[in-house]
């Protein structure tokens, strides 16, 4: 810790270094398309390390991971946080077992949002899948992962999260023509989860154009 910032610069180089590894994949897999996508990660109990707006998310480096707090303030840093940082600093901030949010733009994810759109959420039922959401021991299980309208006015939406947050367990939304967010304790439980949500979406498209949903 420096005398300077309010924060573990140490562990800030871990969580950074971690954030990139990660997003260099998910980018590989062409979900972080044109600068969209943001990326968190929770630094302590009033802290988080996310990208700055704006960047290349398949080429990140360390100087595009900073810190904000949990008003979404940047701390140490003149950059400017994720245009979205609200929708991760929310989830901190009401839930101390969230560690990791992530934000992805992908083909599937954008389509299905679209489609769902009117229905207010994509029911997910009956898939070997579902146990990959922590929490989950069994596929007779099933999930209703809510789709958001867009808009740029964050305070609104992250409002409109917090309701659905009221209601119990959830570990992902979409946002309509937009993309997915997902979290989870760590990295890694927050990737099981996008990554789960990625092919539980792929097989409903899948589906609907074969004419059976
Ligand atoms: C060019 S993508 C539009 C903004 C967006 O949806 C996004 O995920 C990236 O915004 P950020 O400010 O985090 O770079
Ligand atoms: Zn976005």
């Amino acid at each position: 810790m420096t005398d300077a910032l309010p924060y573990d610069t140490h562990r800030l180089c871990e969580l950074a270094g971690e954030i990139i590894v990660n997003v260099r994949e998910l980018s590989a897999l062409g979900w972080t398309p044109a600068t969209s996508s943001n990326f968190s990660r929770r630094l302590d109990d009033r802290h988080a390390a996310i990208t700055v707006s704006g960047r290349d998310k398949g080429k990140l480096r360390e100087a595009d991971i900073m810190v904000v707090d949990f008003d979404g303030r940047a701390v140490g840093s003149d950059h400017r946080p994720s245009a979205e940082t609200l929708l991760h600093t929310q989830l901190y901030r009401r839930f101390p077992g969230i560690g990791c949010v992530l934000h992805t733009h992908s083909q599937v994810q954008t389509v299905a949002s679209r489609l769902y759109a009117g229905a207010g959420h994509v029911h997910l039922e009956g898939y070997e899948l579902l146990k990959a959401f922590s929490g989950n021991t069994t596929h007779e299980t099933e999930l209703d992962l809510p789709v958001l309208p867009n808009t740029q006015d964050m305070p609104s939406l992250a409002a409109q999260v917090d309701a659905l947050l009221d209601r119990g367990d959830m570990w992902g939304y979409l946002i309509d023509g937009h993309g997915l967010y997902a979290w989870g304790r760590d990295m890694a439980d927050a990737r099981r989860h996008l990554e789960a949500f990625e092919f539980l979406l792929g097989c409903e498209l899948e589906l609907r154009k074969l004419g059976c949903a």
